[in-house]
């Protein structure tokens, strides 16, 4: 292997350890931060990404709330869940663990969740002041590839990067987040009616895989010494696959991997948001 790996894993420790900082300050002020988890349903993965978060707060001192529903919860079940937590002064931010399963409408629960304490980003308000480049909680994967490729300086400013997927939580905010005059590279977002996926990766200084198919991005499609990030997950019977095949790391410079890159960011960025929601309301 060739290239840098981009170590989530390495990263998240670091900023658990900032975070927990920042915490305390807070906690001595009477303010601890209490980060909620809305879980509907007995998927594994999503039960142990929950799991895993609320393990991340513990460790920096954030308080844990969760509100685990069975499979068969209704939307209205789901709606109070979200309205207790919008009402709890002990919750600065909380997330919907997303997909819910068929039948609940995520959009309105999302759009329910109050705006102030989407720790997320996901809440059409806040979308909205990406687009619109006004302050507010950022998507936190998005988030977590630009605060990546930041901490191993890797430059994004007149870089091409080329963005395989236009997923609500991925793919479509971190083009606008790529964008933002303070980040200012040149965004390509390739999806199913992209004509020439390859070419598009080929031109790219920077990939970032969130397809979602496993081993779809192959050396031959990346320019040798450009930066791969991997957010793609799938769930085979050997552990977790991600989109890019592993002999890309013989032509890029940088490597997230899967496990161990994106993923983590994902987690650090969560817990950043709900300390930043914390340090604002504190401060009125
Ligand atoms: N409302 C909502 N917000 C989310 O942020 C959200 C969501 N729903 N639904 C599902 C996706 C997925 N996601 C991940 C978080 C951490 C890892 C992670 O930490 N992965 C580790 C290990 C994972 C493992 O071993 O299972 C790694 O890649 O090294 C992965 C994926 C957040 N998501």
């Amino acid at each position: 292997m060739t290239a840098t790996k981009l170590d989530g894993k390495a990263t998240l420790a670091a900023i658990l350890e900032d975070l927990k900082m920042r915490v305390e300050a807070l906690t001595a002020a009477g303010r601890t931060p209490g980060l909620g988890t809305v879980l509907v349903g007995d998927d594994p993965g999503s039960h142990s990404y929950v799991k895993a978060k609320h393990n991340d707060c513990a460790k920096v001192g954030i308080d844990s709330i969760r509100r685990d529903l069975p499979a068969d919860a209704t939307q209205a079940d789901v709606e109070r869940a979200i309205d207790e937590l919008n009402a709890d002064p002990s919750c600065t931010g909380y997330i919907v663990q997303l997909p819910l399963p068929k039948g609940l409408d995520s959009g309105a629960v999302l759009e329910r969740i109050d705006p102030d304490k989407d720790a997320d980003g996901l809440h059409p308000t806040n979308l909205g002041r990406l687009v619109l480049q006004e302050p507010g909680p950022l998507p936190c994967t998005p988030r977590g590839v630009v605060e990546l490729l930041r901490r191993y300086d890797v430059p994004l400013n007149g870089a091409k990067v080329t963005v395989l997927g236009r997923g609500v939580t991925v793919g479509r905010p971190l083009g606008l987040l790529l964008t933002l005059r303070s980040v200012n590279a040149t965004v390509t977002l390739c999806h199913t009616g992209t004509k020439d996926v390859a070419a598009e990766l080929r031109a790219a200084d920077v990939v970032v895989a969130a397809a979602g198919v496993p081993g779809l991005v192959t050396a031959d499609m990346i320019k040798p010494g450009a930066a791969v990030l991997d957010v793609g997950i799938t769930r085979g019977e050997n552990g977790l696959v991600g989109d890019v095949a592993p002999e890309v790391a013989e032509v890029a410079s940088h490597l997230a991997p899967v496990p161990g890159g994106v993923g983590p960011m994902t987690r650090g960025m969560l817990l950043t948001n709900v300390v930043e929601r914390a340090e604002r309301q504190s401060n009125g």
